[in-house]
């Protein structure tokens, strides 16, 4: 470009060549003198840098025309030439004339021209070159600083050599001293990571391959600290002219806070995906814009019955979700206000239409730049189904608390105060809720007995709970209640507490122990009943074989109590149980018993006597006979006075019997025979009585077989009229045929057939053989009927069942007897008994034409009361009266007077028991003429008495 500025041009030299390089140089050239610093030639090119014309600028200084921006440098620079005759570019910044700032390198050096030393100064503008300079200076820097805080450091690989240069970043970034690397790649690359080598090596060998250049790789480095860096590293390749690499340059990162950035945020992309799909609540991301389901995860499927494909893009108002339209409207509202919504209930619907109940929480997020609605649910309708059914089982509990009869208290365990009572502990103890709440049990002395409290509390602490412990409380008025306590122990507000539920029993152990007492006791005298006696019986067995006392028991039977009971009611008869009760328990010891075993049947027990057999039944007869004459003693009731009279049969204890049962069978065997012997006695038991007893057995079991054998017949008595010896009836008596032992007395085995209930169904039988042989005798022509009727006795009992008349009827029917032939005998004790049915009864058989007798009329407790309103046909005199009114004027009377009595009523009157001829006249006197007797016949077997009946020709007539 320019010659070497070393050289200054020589005048000797050849002056022309010299002065035209001087003045055609490129550069600007001065030669100054060097003591005065004057101009002494230049070139064009200064006058066309500096602007000075050669004129202006000879003989004048640099200093002159201003040249030097630093007047020291330019000093420095006239001492170093000095020093070293020459410089070798020098910098200076020179000023031109229009005052332009310029760089410049001076080169210059000294010689002698004309004698006078010289310089000869070549000024090289290095002005562009400074600013290039400079601006590359500048834009290193800046790149510099660019990497720098782009924190990129640079390498430059030199790939057929090795050698790899690497900026200070680089090589810091590699654990490597902290300036610049200049070294083997091999030395550069050694921290990087064994697998990240190996892909590096593999990266590099594609990139090798070609087409592409650019390469791009992260690889860890492996720091002493046993830490990991993580650096990108971005690069060119760039090969020769053969495509060979020849040289890769490029830049260095250090990502590791991206790359663990990015790794906790995949991370918790992550945690998110799992929570969000394995969230137990339902979660929903819908599209604010339109409302469409973006994302619903598992549990909001299952909750609400969608499947994710079904839901997702279509709104929630689609699907219909939401069961209230407007609170999802007034919702949407409030999130798009606050951004968020906490805990609201709302009620969806699921896919079949069920609603659930759910708490929400929404807030608004972006989700691929779209503003959504993430909304989580839970699910709380079963909470709040269990809520309100909680709060029904409180309310209930609360009520049953509070109404519950039984006592209920509350209390703190600790310090046992109570918390709550209710009610019914107001009623037992007479506190009420505000005098007892914060006081205890002990405080108020609600337990009657300090030790019961005591075993209470055992109880409670071994067992953890008390179960129906009986226990003494105390009312506040000082009474003491039987109460049955439990306690549980419960936590309230996670206060121990105990709940005690005291129930009062002192009234459920008096009724236990009045049943106990009933079960035990006659109800209407209070007396030991049989179960009581049996029960004391077998202990005093015990007791006097152990002292060898003795003792007895005695069997009363109130005599004719039934008839007394029958006729005068019932009220009348319980009233002499009473007092016959009072009587007897009058007159034994304190240790004896009395007992009632039902009906009018009394036992006395006596025990502790000493002595004999025969003296204890000496001693017990006397006391038995004192009991008959007090039983004796005429009664008062009801305006009646009456004399009852008991049969008492005694068994000696432990002669006659070792056990109750033996023992009372025989008292009451006893009894029969005394009731046997006329009544009002007394009998002991004899062994030969248990014969009677069992021949009153053997006969029960021969009547119970008899109906089916046939061994019953019929006998008939005919009834007269004795003003012409006319048979006017008939009276039906039973007779039983034993197969083996003949003909039995009907005196016996009646009273057993009635005692046993068997006269029933005997009855029935003896009503249809009397009904059939009616019929017969009628139909054969031999009995009339206007002049006949056929009498039939009716025990009380067979009169009493309640479909009598009916089958009465029936019979009647299917015989074909006229009703007006068939004339029932009834006793006085059908009669008060019932009187009302009795009457309606009989006035119904009556109305059918049946006619009725009134049987033993006068043993009994005949009143003109009931008689007048009985429909009875006519009276039978009982044959007591008429067997002894010949001779017994009292007797005479009273038939006279029954006699009367049946004439104003306009009753029949028949005489029974007729055997004499006295007999009938004193009955013709008082004007009865209707007789039944054996005067004029026994009662006999049908033929026997169809035989008496006059021929029927003779009846004709
Ligand atoms: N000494 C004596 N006795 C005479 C005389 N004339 C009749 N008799 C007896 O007096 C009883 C009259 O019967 P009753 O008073 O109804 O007394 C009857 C009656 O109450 C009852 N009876 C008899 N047959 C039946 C029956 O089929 N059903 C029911 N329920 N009771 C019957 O048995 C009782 C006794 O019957 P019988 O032993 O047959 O005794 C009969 C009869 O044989 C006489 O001149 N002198």
């Amino acid at each position: 470009m320019s010659r070497d500025p070393h050289t200054p041009p020589h005048a000797s030299d050849g002056q022309d060549k010299f002065a035209k390089a001087f003045h055609t140089a490129p550069d600007a050239m001065v030669i100054t003198d060097r003591d005065s610093g004057k101009f002494l030639e230049l070139n064009a090119s200064f006058v066309d840098r500096f602007g000075w014309s050669r004129e202006e600028a000879l003989g004048r200084t640099s200093v002159q025309l201003g040249l030097w921006r630093s007047l020291d440098e330019r000093q420095r620079m006239l001492d170093k030439i000095t020093a070293e005759r020459q410089i070798d570019g020098f910098d200076v910044t020179l000023i031109t004339r229009a005052g332009e700032v310029r760089s410049a390198r001076v080169y210059g050096c000294q010689i002698e021209q004309d004698g006078r030393p010289c310089l000869v100064l070549t000024v090289r503008d290095m002005t562009r070159v400074r600013a290039q300079e400079s601006a590359l200076r500048d834009s290193q820097e800046r790149l510099d600083l660019a990497l720098d805080s782009a924190q990129l450091g640079i390498w430059d690989w030199h790939i057929p050599s090795g050698l790899l240069y690497g900026s200070a970043r680089a090589a810091v970034l590699h654990e490597l001293p902290d300036r610049d690397f200049h070294g083997p790649f091999g030395e550069f690359f050694a921290c990087v990571d064994k697998t990240d080598r190996q892909r590096m090596r593999q990266a590099y060998a594609r990139l090798a391959r070609g087409p592409e250049n650019d390469y791009q790789f992260t690889y860890r480095a492996q720091l002493d600290s046993g830490e990991v860096r993580y650096l990108e590293s971005r690069a060119r390749l760039y090969r020769d002219s053969h495509g060979k690499p020849l040289r890769m340059a490029g830049t260095l990162l250090d990502i590791t806070e991206r790359v663990l950035r990015e790794r906790s945020l995949q991370a918790s992309e992550e945690k998110f995906a799992s929570l969000f799909q394995g969230s137990p609540d339902p979660i929903c991301v819908s599209r604010v814009r339109d409302g469409e389901f973006v994302e619903v995860n598992p549990s909001f499927c299952s909750t609400f019955g969608w499947l994710a494909e079904d839901i997702i893009g279509r709104s929630s108002h689609q699907v219909t979700f939401w069961a209230d339209h407007h609170q999802r409207s007034r919702l949407f509202e409030q999130l798009m206000r606050d951004h968020s919504l906490q805990n609201v209930e709302v009620q969806f619907l699921t896919r079949e239409g069920q609603t659930i109940t759910c708490m929400v929480a929404s807030r608004l997020i972006w989700v691929d730049r779209q503003l959504c609605i993430l909304s989580s649910f839970r699910d709380v309708t079963r909470r709040l189904q269990a809520e309100a059914a909680l709060k029904a089982s409180q309310e209930k509990f609360a009520k049953a608390f509070h109404s519950s009869p039984d006592a209920i208290t509350i209390t703190e365990r600790e310090t046992g105060r109570y918390i709550e009572v209710n009610e019914g502990f107001h009623r037992l103890t007479g506190y009420r809720t505000d005098e007892v709440i914060g006081q205890t049990a002990l405080g108020i002395n609600i337990w009657a007995d300090p030790d019961e409290r005591l075993n209470m509390i055992a109880a409670l602490n071994r067992d953890g709970f008390v179960h129906h412990l009986e226990m003494r409380g105390r009312h506040r008025d000082g009474t003491i209640k039987t109460v049955d306590v439990s306690v549980e122990p419960i936590e309230l507000g996670g206060v121990n507490c105990l709940l005690l539920t005291a129930r009062d029993t002192s009234e459920l152990r008096e009724a236990e122990a009045r049943i106990q007492h009933l079960a035990y006791h006659d109800a209407l005298t209070d007396l030991p009943n049989r179960a009581l006696l049996m029960d004391r019986l077998k202990q005093q067995i015990a007791l006097l074989q152990r002292h060898s006392l003795r003792g007895a028991l005695l069997f009363l039977d109130l005599d004719h109590f039934k008839h007394i009971n029958d006729s005068l009611g019932h009220s009348v008869g319980d009233s002499i149980l009473q007092m016959v009760t009072a009587r007897l328990e009058a007159s034994v010891r304190q240790e004896d018993t009395v007992a009632r075993l039902g009906g009018d049947e009394f036992v006395v027990l006596l025990t502790g006597i000493e002595g004999s057999r025969l003296e204890t039944a000496q001693q017990v007869r006397q006391l038995a006979e004192k009991l008959r004459d007090l039983l004796a003693e005429p009664m008062l009731l009801d305006g009646h006075r009456l004399q009852i009279t008991p049969s008492i049969g005694i068994a000696l204890i432990p002669d006659d019997g070792a056990t109750p049962d033996d023992l009372l069978k025989r008292a009451d065997i006893a009894m029969y025979r005394a009731k046997d012997a006329g009544r009002n006695t007394v009998q002991l038991f004899h062994e030969s009585m248990q014969q009677a007893a069992s021949e009153r057995l053997r006969l029960e079991n021969g009547l119970r077989m008899a109906l089916a054998r046939r061994e019953f017949n019929l006998h008939y008595q005919p009834q007269v009229d004795a003003r012409d010896s006319r048979i006017v009836g008939a009276e039906a008596l039973l007779r039983w045929r034993h197969p083996t032992r003949g003909p039995q007395s009907p005196a016996s085995f009646i009273r057993v057939l009635e005692d046993s209930g068997l006269i029933v169904e005997v009855g029935q039988w003896v009503l249809e053989e009397a009904c059939r042989t009616g019929a017969r005798l009628l139909a054969e022509g031999r009995i009339d009927l206007e002049n006949f009727s056929l009498s039939v006795n009716i025990s009380p009992r067979q009169f009493r069942q309640s479909d009598f008349v009916e089958r009465l009827l029936a019979l009647l029917h299917k015989t074909r007897l006229p009703p007006s032939l068939l004339k029932l005998e009834i006793t006085e004790g059908i009669v008060i008994q019932q009187l009302d049915d009795t009457i309606a009864r009989m006035e119904r058989l009556r109305e059918a034409g049946v006619q009725f007798a009134m049987d033993d009329f006068g043993t009994g407790y005949s009143s003109l009361t009931y008689l007048k309103r009985l429909p009875v046909d006519s009276l039978k005199i009982d044959q007591s009266f008429v067997r002894d009114a010949p001779n017994d004027s009292n007797d005479a009377e009273i038939v006279r007077a029954i006699v009367a009595m049946g004439h104003s009523l306009g009753l029949e009157l028949v005489a029974e028991g007729v055997e004499t001829p006295e007999q009938l006249a004193l009955l013709a006197e008082q004007g009865c003429h209707l007789y039944q007797g054996y005067l004029f016949s026994r009662p006999v077997p049908l033929e026997d008495f169809i035989a008496l009946l006059p021929g029927r020709e003779q009846q004709a007539t």
